[in-house]
């Protein structure tokens, strides 16, 4: 549904060039829901403004839709819904009239354009707010009429940069589950960029990690932290030095730590490997006063790439 090769952006400026995006390749499948994570300035927005045809790459080539970007921009447009940062809804119009501009936008007839906005008003729980203006709308009930825009044409796929920043955490919440209603129910591809490392763990499908214009991971949440962070086993022992030697015995150990009885380390499938650990330990003799095993974070694994924490970038 989406394919990119090489997809380059520079921008020329005062202080020199800057590279906002450094050749991107990507393929979705349709139907699937992809998040572009990483910290500000790293090229998420550039990489959706071009697959929205709204900004031409320098160099390289992108379809969506089965339309190429630069070639075919109205056809992919006709297909695709994008909802920028800080998007539409807000000024004094009525929500479902704005609603209905937006069907006029898009040519569609008027009988069409209500019967879509209702829908919409519906599915996105809107209801009881058609005559309120944009601005007398809270933050939530804005992005949610963003996407009602976004989607009066019944596009294919669904671009949303950074849907939820600005809003609280149960709006955020809120706002996901629509999203993934919306998901379900209409079987859309939805193309999003976040710096929220929860919202992408939790939604998303497939993870892209974006750093300085590149992608520098690409997987399932649950791949990503499995392969490039690894399970932080720690152990309090009554012989560190017995527990900190074994734990440099285990399968694939690193990151071995020991500070007073505490031994960390970092392992694959650190459930697995724990009862091992404190099997070996007993052996040795040595007593286990208190074990845990910490999943990792997609920001451990943003820090294992980067040696940076996405957490404290994005802050
Ligand atoms: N029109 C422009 N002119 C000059 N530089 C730009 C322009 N647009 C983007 N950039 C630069 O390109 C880089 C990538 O910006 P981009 O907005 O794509 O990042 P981002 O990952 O979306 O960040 P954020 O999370 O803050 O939105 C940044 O260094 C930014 O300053």
């Amino acid at each position: 549904m989406i394919h990119a090769r090489g997809l380059k952006r520079s921008f020329k400026t005062k202080e020199g060039v800057v590279e906002a995006v450094r050749g991107l390749d990507l393929d979705v499948a349709e139907g699937e829901l992809v998040a572009f994570l990483g910290p500000n300035g790293a090229g998420k927005s550039t990489s959706v403004r071009m697959l929205t045809t709204l900004l031409p790459p320098t160099e390289g080539a992108a379809s969506v839709a089965g339309h190429d970007v630069l070639r075919d921009a109205n056809a992919v447009r006709r297909r695709i819904g994008y909802v920028g940062q800080g998007a539409g809804a807000g000024g004094y119009n009525k929500l479902r009239d704005e609603l209905l501009t937006q069907g006029a936008a898009q040519r569609m007839s008027k009988a069409d354009s209500a019967r879509r906005a209702d829908e919409l008003i519906g599915m996105l729980e809107l209801t009881g707010l058609e005559k309120r203006t944009g601005m007398s709308l809270s933050g939530g009930q804005k992005r949610r009429v963003d996407i009602a825009l976004g989607l009066m044409h019944s596009p294919k796929v669904l671009f949303l940069d950074e849907p939820s920043t600005g809003l609280d955490p149960h709006s955020r919440a809120n706002l996901w589950e629509h999203i993934l209603r919306l998901r379900k129910s209409t079987g859309m591809t939805i193309f999003l960029t976040t710096h929220y490392l929860d919202e992408a763990d939790s939604m998303a499908e497939r993870v892209m990690i974006m750093d300085n214009g590149l992608v520098i991971a690409n997987d399932t949440p649950e791949r990503l932290k499995a392969n490039l962070a690894g399970d932080r086993i720690t152990i309090d022992a009554d012989n560190s030095l017995v527990a900190a030697e074994l734990a440099a015995n285990l399968p694939e150990a690193r990151e071995i730590s020991r500070d007073g009885a505490r031994v960390g380390v970092t392992v694959k499938g650190g459930e697995a490997v724990l009862p091992e650990f404190i099997r070996a330990l007993d052996q040795r003799g040595a007593r286990v006063l208190a074990a845990n095993v910490r999943r990792p974070t997609l920001d451990d694994v943003f820090l294992g790439l980067t040696g940076r924490s996405l957490r404290e970038t994005a802050a």
